[in-house]
């Protein structure tokens, strides 16, 4: 058994891991990296990577079909599904070097390609090695979660694991759960030419505003897809080529199945309890990320246990970083300036508060304001009208703000800057955007947040009165 020391020691070479073990090492610590799998984790192999590829595989096949308005015929796209996968893959080769192996060894980081399990509360052992180090990271992330439906066990399902893989189209796509996988894939199959049906236990999107995700449901029904909503997946049948979903409302028959219903923090190969590290489905930190129960040990991205997107496991690193290599042990996270974005068309984004808690927290204070695309001379020049933004404001400043509607990923970066830095209404406001671009639908909300408080109000009639009265 080889034995190794160091600073910091990194479990997971994820989104999370790998900020970690960059800012660390480039500042100077002696850094260990240990990966089990493969390196760049769920967001570059199995996650966002592949997803948006092949979302951005689908908006090319629909909009082949969408001309006609811009004066340019539709025509039906010939779709080869397997080389939409190609695409998906060669994405992935393209961003790959980024996480490699080669390139966190120039950054002097020791990568180990192991799974690691910890043997006491300062010592990790990863296949032939034994790495004592000042300061461990768990990083580990999340696999996709498979309830234990009955009948799950005998027939053949997807996963976001194993769906990128699949180089056949799918006649008829089942996919139980409506949460952001679901509908991302639920979109990007039927515009590649798949019949789509997701079953969902609640509501789809049920994390964002209904007003809003009602918005997405509306596209995707328009484009084909089935939308199954209360209805939980009670039982599986069938076999290859041909399965049978059962919930309370009925069956439904397809010839694939994704499992899309959450995800499980991959905690189970750490020995956790051997460091001292309690843990339920997550490991126990607070805000400053620190396990509470073994100082020496941080926590980020998705086995944190709060927030699961790529950019959360980032801010987590720095945060982590600050903490363990720069001695800034006061350094906590936050939770509410950040954003999260479902990439289906129309996008929908969201920072901050929601309505219902922004109306719990601020009460009669709370001003909701918003505006439609419809009122965009960019939107309408490209076609796009469909969406709108909303914003929450008490006390002068935004506190939550949705988006739903072309590029919302790329518009809520206003809002987000504005939550994050406390910033007021009239930031936004005051800000001169260029003609015409769609971020002009931020200035715009923010106006009409504005307007009743100028154009309504007596007392600057009788000022503009006066002054007018007396102005040379
Ligand atoms: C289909 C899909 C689409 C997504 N799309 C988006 C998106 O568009 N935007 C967004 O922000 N987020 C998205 N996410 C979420 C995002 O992928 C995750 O939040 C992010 O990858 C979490 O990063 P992480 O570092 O915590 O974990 P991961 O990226 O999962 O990395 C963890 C790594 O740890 C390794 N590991 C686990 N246990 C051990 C062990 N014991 N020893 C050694 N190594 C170990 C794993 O092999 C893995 O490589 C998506 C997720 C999915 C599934
Ligand atoms: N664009 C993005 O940023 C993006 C995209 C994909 C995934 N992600 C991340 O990955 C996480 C996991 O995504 P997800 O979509 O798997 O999970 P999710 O938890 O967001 O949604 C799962 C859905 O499945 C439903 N469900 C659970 N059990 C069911 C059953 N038996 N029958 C029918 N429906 C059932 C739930 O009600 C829920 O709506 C997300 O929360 C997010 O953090 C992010």
């Amino acid at each position: 058994m080889e034995k190794i020391t160091c600073d910091i020691c990194v479990i997971g070479a994820g989104s999370g891991g790998l900020s970690v073990a960059a800012g660390a090492s480039q500042m100077g610590a002696d850094v260990v990296l240990i990966e089990g799998h493969k390196m760049g984790g769920d967001c570059l192999n199995y996650g966002c990577v592949p997803s948006k590829s092949l979302l951005a595989a689908a908006k090319q096949a629909h909009a082949m079909g969408q001309g006609a308005g811009l004066g340019v015929a539709p025509v039906t796209p010939q779709v080869d599904y397997a080389a939409a996968k190609d695409h998906v893959a060669s994405v992935i080769d393209t961003i790959a070097p980024v996480d490699s192996q080669e390139r966190f060894e120039g950054f002097g980081v020791r990568v180990i390609r192991d799974w690691a399990s910890f043997k006491d509360k300062r010592t990790v052992v990863a296949g032939e090695r034994e790495i004592t180090a000042r300061r461990f990271v768990i990083a580990t992330g999340s696999g996709p979660f498979v309830p234990p439906i009955d009948g799950i066990e005998d027939v053949p399902y997807f996963t976001n694991e194993t769906i990128f893989d699949l180089r056949e189209r799918p006649d008829h796509l089942l996919i139980i759960g409506g949460g952001p996988i679901g509908m991302e894939m639920a979109q990007a199959h039927a515009r590649l030419g798949s019949k789509v049906t997701v079953i969902e236990g609640a509501k789809a999107l049920g994390n964002d505003d209904r007003e809003l995700a009602e918005v997405v449901i509306g596209q995707l029904q328009s484009e084909g897809v089935q939308i199954v909503e209360g209805q939980q997946a009670k039982r599986i049948t069938g076999g290859d080529g041909s399965v049978t979903v059962e919930t309370e409302g009925g069956s439904h028959t397809g010839s694939h199945l994704l499992v899309a219903v959450g995800r499980k923090v991959n905690l189970d190969r750490l020995n956790l309890d051997a460091a001292g590290v309690k843990h339920d489905r997550a490991v126990v930190v607070g805000d400053d990320l620190r396990s509470k129960t073994n100082k020496r040990v941080y926590v980020v991205g998705d086995a944190a246990g709060r927030m699961q997107f790529t950019h959360v496991a980032g801010y987590h690193a720095g945060i982590v970083v600050r903490s363990a290599v720069l001695g800034m042990s006061w350094a906590k996270a936050r939770q509410d300036h950040i954003p999260w974005v479902t990439y289906t068309a129309p996008e929908l984004a969201h920072v901050g508060l929601t309505e219902a808690q922004a109306r719990e927290k601020f009460g009669g204070s709370l001003q909701v304001v918003r505006f439609n695309y419809d009122e965009i001379d960019r939107a309408v020049a490209e076609g796009k009208t469909k969406g709108f933004v909303k914003v929450l404001v008490a006390h002068g400043k935004p506190k939550g703000a949705s988006i739903v509607g072309d590029q919302a990923g790329e518009l809520i970066a206003m809002w987000a800057m504005a939550i994050a830095n406390g910033q007021k209404m009239s930031a936004i406001a005051n800000t001169v955007l260029p003609y015409p671009t769609l971020n002009e639908i931020n200035k715009r909300v923010a106006g009409t947040y504005f307007s009743p408080k100028l154009f309504d109000s007596a007392s600057v009639k009788t000022a503009v009165g006066l002054i007018q009265k007396y102005l040379p």
